[in-house]
């Protein structure tokens, strides 16, 4: 049976050091760390994401602010939304929650927050930051960061000689973690839905890392044994042995059978999902000290 890995505590700990931090810049400036959230539309999961950010934030000793707009916003009305929250200088950390409604133009809001409030490490200039290898002076998208931090507590700073496999190519995800592992030496495979024989890719991984959002994909002979699997997939399926009309989250990887061959495996939830909470707070808490010109401390 595999070990699994404790993303829960983890982002505890992340989370102590962010308070830390943030209690320390405010001691020196007065100035608390803002995160702003920005959230269009109904959708109840979102919503729930906004809402464990918006607690976690205050728990860190920030100033959270929430805009939930209507389904309905017109693309002026948000980017007039992320103009004056660009412009505010008690926020310096801006998340627009994607996937926004059809009718948007995301990435022309997505690259009109300004750099240094970017905590998502959308921007192109953060991400041509960690594309170019500089992985000191923008901001890293929150769900790679953190798990390369869990993938480090297994294998430590250096991947020098394993392979890595990420399943998935979205800007918000599967590219940054390629490039994140590529900056630690891992020989990275960037698979997505045109990959021939996705099975065999995956079992030459000594680091699997799934991000699809597909339930239970990846099977247990997809996994080299004696693997660490990162399984990034967020996905709610029906749950009857809960009760009729239940539900439960599931991620990318079958679970049980996966971690009978890994040697290490994230869980869903309690995996990822909580480290990408703890490093939008990291992300806020560093974007703040950078505001004040001090030096910024490390996660
Ligand atoms: N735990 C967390 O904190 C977070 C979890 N997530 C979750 O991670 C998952 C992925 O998110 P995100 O990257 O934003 O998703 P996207 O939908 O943007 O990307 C999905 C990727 O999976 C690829 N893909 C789709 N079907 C297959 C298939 N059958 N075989 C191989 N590859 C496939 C797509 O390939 P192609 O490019 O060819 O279309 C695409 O690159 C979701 O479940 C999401 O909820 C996301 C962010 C944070
Ligand atoms: N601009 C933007 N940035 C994002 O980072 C972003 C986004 N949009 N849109 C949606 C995805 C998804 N996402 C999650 C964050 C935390 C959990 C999380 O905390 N999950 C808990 C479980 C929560 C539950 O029980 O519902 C866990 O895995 O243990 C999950 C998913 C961030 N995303």
């Amino acid at each position: 049976m595999a070990f699994v890995i404790d993303g829960k505590e983890a982002a505890a700990s992340v989370i102590s050091a962010v308070t830390e931090a943030s209690v320390s810049l405010e001691g020196k400036t007065g100035i608390k760390p803002g995160l702003a959230v920005v959230i269009v539309g109904e959708d109840p999961a979102s919503h729930a994401y906004v809402n464990s950010k918006g607690k976690m934030a205050k728990q860190c000793g920030f100033n959270s602010i929430q805009h939930t707009l209507p389904e309905e916003t017109t693309q002026e009305e948000l980017q007039a939304l992320v103009d004056t929250l660009n412009a505010d200088l008690a926020v310096h950390g801006i998340l627009v929650q994607l996937p926004l409604p059809k009718h948007f133009d995301s990435d022309a809001i997505i690259q009109s927050i300004l750099p240094e409030k970017d905590v998502d490490g959308l921007n192109i200039a953060n991400a041509g930051k960690i594309a170019t290898g500089d992985l000191d002076t923008g901001l890293i998208s929150c769900t790679p960061a953190g798990s390369m931090l869990l993938v480090k507590r297994v294998h430590g700073e250096d991947l020098s000689g394993l392979n890595a496999v990420v399943i998935g190519r979205s800007n918000l995800f599967g590219k940054p973690m390629g490039l994140l592992l590529l900056a630690a030496n891992a020989t990275v495979t960037m698979a997505h839905s045109r990959t021939k024989d996705l099975a065999s890719v995956c079992r030459n991984a000594d680091i699997l890392v799934a991000a699809v959002g597909r339930a239970e994909m990846v099977k247990r002979d997809w996994v080299k044994p004696g693997a660490t699997v990162i399984d990034v997939g967020i996905n709610r399926v029906p749950a009857p042995e809960k009760g009729e009309g239940k539900t439960k989250l599931v991620g990318d990887v079958a679970f049980v059978e996966a971690s009978e061959v890994a040697a290490s495996i994230t869980p869903v939830p309690g995996g990822v999902g909580p480290m990408t909470i703890a490093m939008l707070m990291a992300n806020t808490v560093i974007a703040a000290h950078r505001a004040c010109s001090l030096p910024v401390p490390k996660f």
